[in-house]
């Protein structure tokens, strides 16, 4: 299995671009199954799950034509759906979480729709409840044959129907299933406790200049009146606003200068803030974000003096996928924070890693974590790691950048999944990494 080996310590310089987002393009590739015509998608990252959604999307018989580097058109006039009851779409469907998002185009144009459980992190129960509930408010009834093994939705031949939905929570996969579930429905649908991150607005723009008529883009209350069917369009995704906090992490822990390029600062949320909040200086230029080399970095306290807490939440709260990078940074700061995650329950576990490797964290529960920074006077030491999920891995890659002696990180196949060619990029910016197969 592959590993990479990393002298930390090393100050790193210069300027980086982040990928087109994971997390967004993901829904979108789904969203090329609710037309016949052609869509073009660019600034898509070549990272594993997206590869591995695109190679699904062309065994179900979507024409997929590469025009550059990141920019495809697909076109799904003429599809295999029998591919959905194999063996075949049990592994590959399994292999990443946002193949579940294929079921709510699927119900929408073909009246049934069959999924694998889903893959992704192993961080914690991650039930699908809200994307069933929403199915079934339209509805869909639940289809599953135990021979078949698979979790299933169909339609009767009225179709789905347009209603009122409270979701029982602000799903970000589940709230982009039904939405799109929900554009080729008769009649209107109103989704209230929507998730709205920016890659659900930048779904919804999509479709709409698809011909849907979805409103109240941006907020937790969607309304989207069912069109009869929906036409080609073109789409460019957003910077991956997690790989932009990772960037900013990586600079304040190395002590490094780095400019992270066109980052859609308006799509960034409170995520700057956070990282402020931490002490971190950063800058904004343009549409890019500087970070000035700084030795140390203090973390502020709230109002009345109390311990800073940062924690996770729908947005527009902080994302919980940037809490791992958070607590990586904060084990070099002056001062203690409280990291919650409150999201996922077995997300913290990693910390046993940075404590080996010489940071001051107390494990409180499974969901929080203390702390204490060492205000980068005695750096992290290198040690031999192995990656337990996506940004738990970029944590470790981070720690062991910044860690004195050599580190070896193990299962990075975790890190591929979300980073582009990182070994690469880093190595630009003058880290010394190695990868070997
Ligand atoms: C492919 C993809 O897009 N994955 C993202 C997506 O996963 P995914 O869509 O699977 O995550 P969900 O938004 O459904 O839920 C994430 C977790 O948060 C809990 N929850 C959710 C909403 C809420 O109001 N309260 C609450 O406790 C859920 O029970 C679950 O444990 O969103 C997560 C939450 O931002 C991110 O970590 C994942 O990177
Ligand atoms: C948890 C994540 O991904 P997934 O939902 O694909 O497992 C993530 O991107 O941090």
């Amino acid at each position: 299995m592959a590993t990479f080996q990393i002298k930390g310590g090393k100050k790193l310089k210069g300027e980086i671009t982040p990928q087109g987002a994971k997390n967004e393009v993901l829904q979108i590739l789904c969203a090329v199954l609710l037309t016949s015509e052609q869509v073009r998608i660019k600034n898509i990252p070549d990272i594993r799950d997206v590869n591995r959604l695109i190679e699904i999307l062309g065994d179900l018989g979507v024409k997929t034509q590469k025009n550059g580097k990141g920019d495809y058109t697909f076109q799904s006039d003429d599809l295999r759906l029998d591919y959905l009851k194999s063996n075949e779409f049990k592994k590959d469907g399994a292999s990443l979480r946002g193949s579940i998002m294929l079921m709510g185009p699927l119900l929408a144009r073909f009246g049934e729709a069959f999924m694998p459980k889903p893959g992704g992190d192993k961080i914690g129960r991650r039930r699908l409840d809200t994307h069933f509930e929403g199915f079934f408010a339209l509805g869909a009834k639940y289809r599953f044959n135990p021979d078949e093994d698979f979790y299933g939705v169909e339609v009767d031949e009225n179709g789905l129907q347009g209603a009122y939905m409270l979701l029982d929570e602000a799903s970000v996969t589940g709230t982009a299933n039904i939405i799109m579930a929900a554009v080729l429905a008769k009649g209107t649908t109103t989704i209230y406790n929507a998730a709205c991150e920016p890659y659900i607005q930048q779904l919804c723009k999509m479709l709409n200049r698809m011909g849907a008529k979805i409103t109240g883009i941006g907020s937790n209350l969607v309304t989207i009146e069912g069109v009869e069917e929906l036409g080609g369009t073109e789409h460019t995704c957003l910077p991956d606003m997690i790989e932009i906090g990772s960037w900013i992490g990586l600079a304040a822990m190395t002590k490094s200068e780095i400019t992270i390029k066109d980052v859609s600062w308006d799509n960034l949320g409170v995520i700057p803030n956070v990282f402020r909040k931490l002490g971190i200086q950063l800058e904004r230029r343009g549409d890019d974000i500087f970070v000035p080399a700084q030795e140390n970095y203090e973390i502020e306290r709230f109002i009345d003096g109390s311990i800073l807490t940062i924690s996770d939440a729908p947005w527009p709260g902080f994302t919980p996928d940037l809490l791992s990078i958070i607590l990586v940074i904060a084990t070099q700061a002056k001062g203690s924070v409280l990291v919650h995650q409150k999201m996922f329950e077995s997300r913290l576990f990693f910390v046993d890693k940075l404590i080996e490797m010489g940071a001051q964290i107390i494990l409180c529960d499974p969901h929080r974590a203390t702390v204490i920074g060492l205000n980068q006077e005695n750096p992290l030491k290198g040690a031999q790691l192995t990656s337990p999920d996506i940004r738990a891995g970029m944590s470790l890659l981070i720690a062991a950048l910044s860690a004195k002696g050599t580190t070896v990180i193990h299962n990075i196949d975790q890190i591929d999944r979300g980073y582009e060619d990182i070994d690469t990029r880093l190595r630009a910016l003058g880290a010394d990494i190695i990868r070997t197969a």
